[in-house]
C-alpha cells in the first residue's frame, strides 16, 4: 500500500467553456503527501496547482483518475471515509483578508466544520477555539473578536487555527505566507513546522518561492502546463534540477535572492 495519507493517481482534468473550447488544466498527475512530510507544489501561474489541489481536497472532480485517501479511493468511499476525509483534510489559503468572514466572531470562524459536521454546541465549539488559539499562540480573549480587529499574521494564524480544527492528517497550504512580510511570514512559517512536529500533519505547499520550498518542504513536484515534469527530494530536485523548466525556475529565485535583503524571505 502506498505510504501516502492523499493522493492524486493518474489525475487528468479539463475544462469546457461556454464557447467550447477546453483547457487541459491537468494531464495523468501522481503526487501524495505522506505523514508528517511537507511537500510543495511548485511551477509558474496557470500550470495547474489550483486545481490539482482543489481535486485533492475534493472541491473539484477529476475528469479521469482518482484521489486516494488513506489507500481507499474516493469512488469505494463509504459515509464513513467521507466524514473521516472530510475531517483530516483542510485547508489554509493566501489572502487571509478574504478568507475569513468578517461578520463572525473568531470563535464562530474557527469552529466551522464542528458546526457542519457534528453540530456542536455554542459552549463546546467556544471552548474547541480558545484551545486552538492557544494552539497558534493568540490569546483566549481574541475568541470573540472579528477579523477586522487583527492584523495578517493574526489572521493567518486564525485561519490556521480554523484548518486545525478538526485534527487534521493533511493541510493543504496555499501560498499561505505570500500576503504577508518578511518577518511576519517567518513566523508563520515557523509555526506551521512546530505544528507539523506536534501533530505529525502532511502538508501539500503550493509556493511561487523557491527559497521558501527549499527551507521548509521534504519533497518537491514541479508542474508545467498540468504535468509533474519533476519531483523528489528537494535537494535533488532544486540542487540538480534536470528539467530544463526546473532549472529556469531555480535560476529566476537565485536572481531574486541578489536583490536586496529586506525584500527576501527568510523562514
Ligand atoms: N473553472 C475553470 N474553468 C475553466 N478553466 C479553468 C478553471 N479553473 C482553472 N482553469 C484553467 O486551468 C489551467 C490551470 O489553472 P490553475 O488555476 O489550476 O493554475 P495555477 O497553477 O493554480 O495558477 P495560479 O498560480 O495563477 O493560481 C489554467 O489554464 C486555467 O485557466
Amino acid at each position: 500500500m502506498s505510504e501516502y495519507i492523499l493522493e492524486a493517481v493518474d489525475v487528468s482534468k479539463s475544462f469546457h467553456g461556454r464557447r467550447g473550447e477546453t483547457t487541459q488544466a491537468l494531464t495523468g498527475v501522481d503526487f501524495g503527501v505522506a505523514a508528517g512530510e511537507m511537500v510543495g507544489l511548485v511551477g509558474e501561474s496557470g500550470s495547474g496547482k489550483t486545481t490539482l489541489t482543489r481535486i485533492l481536497l475534493g472541491i473539484e472532480q477529476p475528469t479521469s483518475g482518482t484521489v486516494r485517501f488513506r489507500g481507499t479511493p474516493r469512488d469505494r468511499f463509504t459515509a464513513e471515509h467521507r466524514r473521516d476525509y472530510f475531517n483530516s483534510v483542510s485547508a489554509v489559503f493566501q489572502n487571509p483578508y478574504s478568507s475569513l468572514n468578517p461578520r463572525r466572531r473568531l470563535w464562530d470562524i474557527i469552529t466551522e466544520r464542528r458546526s457542519i459536521e457534528r453540530r456542536a454546541p455554542k459552549a463546546e465549539r467556544r471552548a474547541r477555539a480558545i484551545e486552538l488559539l492557544s494552539l497558534v499562540s493568540l490569546p483566549a480573549e481574541y475568541a470573540d473578536r472579528f477579523p477586522h480587529q487583527l492584523s495578517g499574521g493574526q489572521r493567518q494564524r486564525v485561519a490556521i487555527a480554523r484548518g486545525l480544527c478538526e485534527d487534521p492528517d493533511v493541510i493543504v497550504l496555499d501560498e499561505p505566507m505570500s500576503a504577508l512580510d518578511v518577518s511576519v511570514s517567518a513566523q508563520i512559517a515557523n509555526l506551521l513546522l512546530d505544528l507539523q512536529e506536534k501533530f505529525s500533519i502532511g502538508y501539500i505547499f503550493v509556493a511561487h518561492d523557491m527559497h521558501m520550498v527549499r527551507h521548509l518542504c521534504h519533497r518537491v513536484a514541479v508542474l508545467l502546463k498540468g504535468q509533474i515534469v519533476e519531483q523528489g527530494a528537494v535537494a535533488d530536485v532544486l540542487g540538480n534540477p534536470r528539467h530544463e523548466y526546473t532549472r529556469r525556475l531555480v535560476a529566476a529565485s537565485e536572481l531574486r535572492s541578489l536583490e536586496p535583503e529586506e525584500e527576501r524571505v527568510h523562514p
